[in-house]
């Protein structure tokens, strides 16, 4: 079921390197959330706080509160690992697996968490995430084939499916589009319009059209200045922050006179 996620004082080092302060926002569930603002102010590694990536670079922390549904992901006794399944994350380059097939690449998490699948479940798996991520129809006839022998916008649907095919509760996607052509680009754009009945998908996107289009909500970053910390400067309905928005920096982002 998908998952709201709701932040409050949350600061994010890289060592003694205070990366970005103080972020309180609730994220909903069931809509599509776009984080954008200029290089380096921090959307990357405040999107890799949401299922707890960040910590896995030696010296990073957080400091504050990330809650999901009514689960604090940084709690005594929570297993980042079980964080991790639970929000599923998709990356800038398509990273299907090289030695694996199709098939395969679908069923590496749920291979992770369950070593001994039925071969009926492990199909029906791979079907429905693949029909999910809207590639069932293109793959179905080849599913042994490797996944690196796909085309770019293919592959990255290969790695939504891989991420859906444990049914994650939050989707995190992390400029998603950035290495894909504009043809592949539409289907990916379509796939998270489609996604967003079941799942909280968060995006990191550089291209202001891409997060008018797929979003509902959007999140603007930016620095005070070279070498200080990222901060959220405004958050709201993505129609609000593209007509309206109530900062004078945001507006100078969107219309293009910065960044
Ligand atoms: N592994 C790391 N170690 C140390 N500092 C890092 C690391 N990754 C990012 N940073 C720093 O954290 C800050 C935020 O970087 P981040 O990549 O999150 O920004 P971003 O907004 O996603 O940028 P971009 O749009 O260019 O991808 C920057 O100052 C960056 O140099």
């Amino acid at each position: 079921m998908a998952k709201s996620i709701d932040v409050s004082g949350l600061n994010i080092y890289y060592g003694d390197f205070l990366a970005v302060q103080d972020v309180n926002v609730t994220i909903k569930a069931r809509a599509v959330t776009a984080l954008i603002g200029p290089s380096g102010c921090g959307k990357s590694t405040f999107l890799r706080t949401l299922n707890r990536m960040h910590e896995v670079i030696p010296g990073a922390r957080v400091e504050g509160d990330v809650v999901l549904g009514s689960d604090a992901i940084y709690g005594p006794n929570v297993d980042p690992v079980e964080v991790r399944r639970t929000v599923g994350m998709v990356f800038q380059r398509p990273n299907p697996f090289p030695t694996m097939s199709i098939y395969e690449n679908v069923l590496a998490g749920n291979r992770l968490n369950n070593r001994k699948l039925k071969k009926a479940d492990a199909d029906a798996i791979v079907e429905k995430a693949l029909s999910g991520a809207n590639l069932w129809s293109e793959v179905k006839d080849r599913l042994n084939k490797p996944g690196m022998g796909l085309s770019g916008g293919q592959q990255q649907r290969l790695c939504i499916a891989r991420a859906i095919a444990v049914e994650p509760q939050v989707l995190l996607m992390d400029e998603p589009c950035s290495a894909l052509d504009p043809i592949s680009t539409a289907a990916v754009e379509d796939l998270i319009h489609e996604l967003k009945t079941d799942y909280t998908i968060v995006i990191v996107t550089h291209n202001m059209q891409q997060a008018a289009r797929v979003s509902e909500y959007t999140g603007f970053f930016n620095l005070k200045a070279a070498g200080q910390p990222g901060h959220l400067v405004e958050f709201n309905k993505t129609s609000k922050m593209f007509s309206t928005p109530e900062q004078e920096s945001t507006e100078a982002y969107i219309s293009g006179r910065f960044g």
